[in-house]
């Protein structure tokens, strides 16, 4: 399983991070997160972060402000973590280049209904999922969801899986019939929002071996 570290705000840490063979690193262009990465670093700064994984969390952006920070910022994967449409992702999709992937979040609340039937019908645009906790602030709440729900789905796109994961619950993962291919820390890994910590998150990794 593959590591994605979210919520990064200092260079220190990232090239930390890359140094430990991090797979993925999570930007959040968000303003309400507490970790909204423009508030610590420029575009340029991140654009000079010389990595394959560098993820753009977005919630219900435009598509415009999406291609420009992508663009200045030299981003591979988009993380959709709203309530973009199929039409939204179509959209973005023709416009983006095609060496970005694209990430469509699913956050898991009590509205279970449809959530089958999205999956079974997402788009090909769609390059991966990402299984998040739902809450009014979108993300990075700690909180995780119910992970047996994953197992009443046909899951057929490699997946994200996030939402309060930590070193008290990873053990759970032996129950998922089919495994995450990236594991999503966030804000149990902190020491306050946007500054991680390495010490914890080096411990964490040894469980992904
Ligand atoms: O982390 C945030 O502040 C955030 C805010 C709004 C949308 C998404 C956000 N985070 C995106 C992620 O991919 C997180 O890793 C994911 O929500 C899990 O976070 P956590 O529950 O803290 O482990």
């Amino acid at each position: 399983m593959k590591l994605k570290v979210c919520g990064l705000t200092k260079l220190n840490q990232i090239e930390e991070l890359i140094s430990l063979n991090t797979n993925f690193l999570g930007f959040i262009f968000y303003e309400k997160s507490p970790r909204y990465v423009l508030n610590s670093l420029t575009l340029k700064e991140i654009k000079s972060v010389k990595h394959h994984g560098k993820v753009g969390v977005f919630v219900n952006e435009t598509i415009e402000q999406i291609l420009e920070i992508s663009a200045k910022t030299e981003l591979n994967f988009i993380q959709l973590h709203g309530d973009e449409s199929d039409e939204f992702i179509s959209e973005l999709r023709k416009k983006l280049s095609h060496e970005i992937k694209i990430i469509k979040v699913f956050r898991i609340g009590t509205e279970l209904e449809n959530l089958k039937f999205k999956i079974q019908n997402l788009k090909s645009e769609v390059d991966y999922i990402l299984f998040d906790t739902d809450s009014k602030s979108f993300g990075g709440t700690g909180k995780s969801f119910d992970w047996q729900i994953l197992n009443d789905l046909e899951i057929n796109k490699p997946y994200f899986l996030s939402g309060g994961i930590s070193e008290e619950n990873i053990e759970n993962i032996k129950f998922l019939n089919q495994k995450p291919f990236v594991l999503d820390i966030n804000s149990k890994f902190e020491i306050d929002p946007g500054n991680k910590d390495l010490e914890k998150i080096k411990k964490f990794k040894n469980h992904l071996v």
